[in-house]
């Protein structure tokens, strides 16, 4: 049977550093870190999400602020907010909580935050920093590099020798996180839903991070013996189970069978998504530290 890879514990490590970080930066130069999210729409998830950021912005002990603009705002708004949040020098990580309403390009939105403040690692000088392995100046977006954080506690840094498997291509989970396994050397595959035999490439993975957004779909059998598995999936599905209309958090792998085959898995939840807020926090004080010219810690 698997390891259970505690994210919340491992989580809570991080931001007990971050914690004493900002603190000795607060008392060492004045500055608090200042993170800024931006939610435009009332959807319900995204609402939870954006205030659980906020809360463990202010248990870090930093200035947050949330802007929440209705679902109908223009385009040229949300930029103009972006640029006066740019300018303000009490923040240093700006957050616009995705997706956004159809009518706004969120790839201009993305663009128009401040590399030096964009601490989801959106902005494409972050990505081509990713990219070209520039690791020790980039933001990298937090979900990759929590990940990235579980699977070095448990094979370390180097991942020499080792196959990792990534299932799924976005620009926001799959691609940073190929590239961050291939900084760390492991010989990388990403996979996706037009891949040819999928079940037998993921039996290749002796690191598997499955990141497709759809229901346990990595099985059991698709589990190398003594693998890492790493699920990014966070979906709600129906849970009649627990009762009429109840629903319940499954990720992207079916837990119970890749647990009875891998060597150590993430729970959903418990896992990554903890990771995720935790990285926010970590990102916001690597760009407040360098705002006051110190020093970039490591995490
Ligand atoms: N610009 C932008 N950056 C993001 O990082 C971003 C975003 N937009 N849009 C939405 C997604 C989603 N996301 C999550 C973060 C934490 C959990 C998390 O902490 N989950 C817990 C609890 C889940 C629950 O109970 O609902 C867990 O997995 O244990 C989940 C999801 C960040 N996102």
């Amino acid at each position: 049977m698997a390891a259970v890879i505690d994210g919340k514990a491992v989580a809570e490590d991080v931001v007990g550093r971050v914690k004493v970080l900002a603190a000795e930066l607060r008392a060492g130069t004045g500055i608090v870190p200042g993170l800024a999210v931006v939610i435009v729409g009332a959807d319900p998830a995204s609402q939870v999400y954006v205030a659980s950021k906020g809360k463990k912005a202010k248990e870090c002990g930093f200035h947050s602020v949330q802007h929440t603009l209705p679902a109908d705002t223009a385009e040229a708004e949300l930029v103009a907010l972006v640029e006066t949040l740019n300018a303000d020098p009490a923040i240093h990580g700006i957050l616009v909580q995705l997706p956004l309403p159809e009518h706004i390009d969120s790839g201009r939105i993305i663009q128009t935050i401040s590399p030096d403040k964009d601490v989801d690692g959106f902005h494409f000088v972050n990505v081509g920093k990713l990219g070209t392995g520039e690791l020790a100046t980039a933001f990298v977006p937090c979900t990759p590099a929590g990940s990235m954080l579980l699977i070095e506690r448990l094979r370390g840094r180097d991942l020499s020798g080792l196959n990792a498997v990534v299932v799924g291509r976005s620009n926001i989970v799959g691609k940073p996180m190929a590239n961050l396994l291939l900084a760390a050397n492991a010989t990388v595959t990403i996979a996706h839903s037009r891949t040819k035999n999928l079940a037998e490439i993921c039996r290749s993975a002796d690191i598997l991070v499955a990141a497709v957004g759809r229901p346990e779909m990595v099985r059991g059998d698709w589990v190398k013996q003594g693998a890492t598995v790493i699920d990014v999936g966070i979906n709600r599905v129906a849970a009649p189970e627990k009762g009429e209309g109840k629903t319940r958090l499954v990720g992207d792998v079916a837990y119970g069978e890749a647990a009875e085959r891998a060597g150590a898995i993430t729970p959903v939840p418990g896992g990554v998504g903890p990771m995720t807020i935790a990285l926010l926090m970590a990102n916001t004080l690597v760009s407040a530290s360098l705002a006051a010219g110190r020093p970039r810690p490591a995490f």
